[in-house]
């Protein structure tokens, strides 16, 4: 049995595996620039996070109808259930969606298809956050958020995620505000290629519950201090910055030192059909490239339901903690 745990940082759409890529593309008429799955996945070579952005938009292109939302959600959850995942809070991106003509109903409505029957299917317990693409207008989040009202029973909070350079947090000072008079929760990228700065902003503009990615944090020790003295949950995804070239070597991870450091780390796959992993297969990969105790992966664990959005449901989080709290990895390791 695999170690519980909560996934927080998981874009929807980047779990599209290469094989429901061209299953659906054959259901829709889509023609792909790929001749098949070989050909597509050798692609999977990014030089950084603009890199992998142009494909995983393109790639998008086949998701067109509510059962294929659904579908996809329920690949995703059906793999993330097998490595340990308990709760999932899941990104979607709607502006990729409707740019195309998808409307939002569909998107949400078809990801809410396979998150209802989650619980039963799988056991495990799900909330939405929708995304902002931080490299299109602040309008057009607002004309987002505004087209999300009819669905908001279905969302938990707002993100923000796409290309982050030159694109600060607080460009979306405004749709934030309005998220949150409307009841929504705010999490935001920042601090995976922006800078330091931009992990303050989020912060202090955006007024963030939590950071995604936030590695670059270990830039400004100020900041370290403070986001460990107010204990501000990291959503972090060491594959994805091997992946997208945010770090050289996977030994070379901050993870164990922002631990040291008392920050409060999660770990988590971003886009697991693109970057070599599922959540489970990340805490493998960590704990071997960085050595981390026992201790250790059982702290990434805990923190990640302590961080997650479970405050409807406090037994349920204490639950899980408990069976973090009294998981044998002995067990684990005779797998
Ligand atoms: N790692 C990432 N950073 C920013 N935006 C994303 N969208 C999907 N994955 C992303
Ligand atoms: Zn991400």
């Amino acid at each position: 049995m695999p170690l519980p745990k909560a996934e927080l940082h998981l874009h929807i759409e980047g779990t599209l595996e290469p094989e429901l890529a061209f299953a659906l593309a054959a259901r829709n008429g889509v023609t792909l620039p790929f001749k098949d799955t070989e050909e597509l996945r050798r692609a999977y070579d990014f030089r950084d996070l603009q890199s992998f952005l142009d494909l995983y938009y393109g790639l998008m292109a086949v998701l067109r109808t509510e059962d294929d939302f659904a579908e996809l959600a329920d690949a995703y959850l059906t793999r993330a259930a097998a490595q340990g995942v308990r709760h999932a809070e899941i990104f979607f991106d709607p502006q990729a969606h409707t740019a195309r003509g998808v409307p939002i109903g569909t998107v949400i409505e078809g990801l809410a298809t396979a998150l209802d029957a989650a619980e039963r299917r799988h056991g495990v317990s799900t909330r939405l956050i929708m995304c902002f693409l931080r490299d299109q207008s602040a309008d057009s989040a607002l004309e987002t958020l505004e087209s999300a009202k009819p669905h908001l029973h279905r969302i938990t909070a707002v993100g923000l995620d796409s290309a982050e350079a030159g694109n600060p947090p607080s460009k979306f000072r405004e749709v934030y505000e309005a998220a949150a008079a409307l009841g929504l929760r705010k999490v935001a990228h920042a601090g995976e290629e922006g800078p330091a700065a931009y992990v303050r902003e989020a912060l202090d503009v955006l007024g963030v519950e939590r950071i995604d990615h936030g590695l670059r944090c270990m830039e400004d020790p100020e900041l370290v201090e403070r986001l460990a003295r107010e204990r501000v949950p990291l959503t972090l995804c060491p594959l994805s910055n091997l992946r997208l070239r945010v770090i050289d070597l996977l030994e070379e991870h901050p993870l164990a030192r922002m631990m040291d450091a008392g920050l409060f780390c999660t770990v988590n796959s971003d886009d697991p059909a693109y970057f070599g992993g599922y959540v489970g297969d990340t805490f493998h990969a960590v704990r071997e490239a960085l050595g981390l105790s026992e201790d250790r992966l059982r702290e990434l664990a805990r923190n990640s339901f302590e961080a997650s959005f479970l405050e409807d449901d406090e037994e349920r989080r204490a639950r899980l903690i408990a069976e973090v709290d009294a998981y044998d990895f002995g067990v684990e390791l005779q797998e």
